[in-house]
């Protein structure tokens, strides 16, 4: 069956051999086995750590978390009240329907409303939507995000970014391109210093070493390659981009992450985090990310 419905998950089974799930908790995909035009065997293109937790206790530790209202810790006045990344990734989503189902795609779509437990920490109403579409060598989700306030409030502020990890050896791996563009630098030690900006000179970026770049008004389509493997990460209306590593320094210190698990993956987060979206009421915006399987 090419949509399996079961109690905490989703799991998408394209014609061609391809394969993603989804958990209810986070509308997270915590699996993407797809092939390429090279190498048709379907090989799992997603980390997560075998220490993530799966039952709704926290936000999973891989994948691909959905990063929403707000990006790291709240800097909004409406987002006070809400922890790092927003309350996306650990509400529980209610899979709303079936949006295809041939050898194009396999794709569903998730919805989150606001709850009694959401509307203590963010009074703004909303509707999001979450939309996973598994082709056969390229997975897309697309967060939409109503403002379903009736009357002429002041626009929804946002956030929004889809926190893939993408599996990968950290120490071989290079993105590209970044180069030129400005970025801030979440790795340096004082505040100061992280809302200063740095130009990027490199003509591929590697994360050897502790990485937490954001890259705003970025190309919006990444390549990220390693001696095995080339993986496309193309966005829309995602402004920025994040690349984050944590390596051993900050990655021990990560309570879900496995020995060693930040060798095994690079984040190529599309996001819109420097600033805010500015949504007026009854309007609809799309953010979305493609990652396509190259070789
Ligand atoms: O531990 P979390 O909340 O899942 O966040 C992981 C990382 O997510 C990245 O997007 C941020 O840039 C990092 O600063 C952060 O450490």
């Amino acid at each position: 069956m090419p949509v399996d419905v079961q109690p905490d998950r989703v799991v998408l089974k394209h014609p061609k051999g391809a394969s993603a799930e989804i958990l209810f908790y986070g509308a997270t995909v915590i699996s993407w086995k797809s092939g390429s035009s090279a190498n048709p065997e379907a090989a799992e293109r997603l980390f997560v750590s075998s220490k993530a937790a799966f039952d709704g206790s926290k936000p999973v530790r891989g994948g691909i978390p959905v990063v929403f209202p707000c990006f790291g810790a709240p800097t909004h006045p409406e987002h006070s009240k809400l922890s790092q990344h927003g309350f996306a990734r650990s509400e529980k989503w209610i899979l709303e329907n079936i949006v295809m189902d041939n050898e194009a795609g396999v794709s569903v779509r998730f919805a989150l409303e606001p709850t009694a437990t959401i509307q203590a920490k963010f009074e703004r109403p909303f509707h999001l939507s979450y939309v996973v579409t598994l082709a056969e060598h390229q997975l897309s989700t697309a967060l939409h995000v109503k403002n379903t306030a009736l009357s002429s409030t002041s626009p929804l502020e946002f956030q929004a970014l889809l926190h893939n990890y993408i599996r990968a050896p950290s120490n071989e791996v290079l993105v590209s391109p970044l180069q030129a563009l400005s970025y801030y630098d979440k790795t340096e030690a004082t505040e100061e210093l992280r809302s200063t900006p740095k130009v990027e000179t490199r003509a591929s970026v590697d994360v050897k070493t502790f990485t937490d770049s954001v890259y705003e008004n970025a190309r919006g389509k990444y390549e990220i390659a390693w001696p095995s493997g080339t993986l496309e990460v193309r966005a829309h209306n995602f402004k920025d981009v994040v690349v984050w590593n944590p390596q051993k320094e900050a990655g021990s210190k990560i309570g879900d992450m496995e020995d060693g698990g930040w060798e095994r993956y690079i984040c190529v987060e599309p996001g819109y985090v420097r600033g805010f979206v500015k949504l007026d009421a009854g309007q609809t915006w799309i953010g979305q990310q493609a990652l396509t399987v190259l070789n």
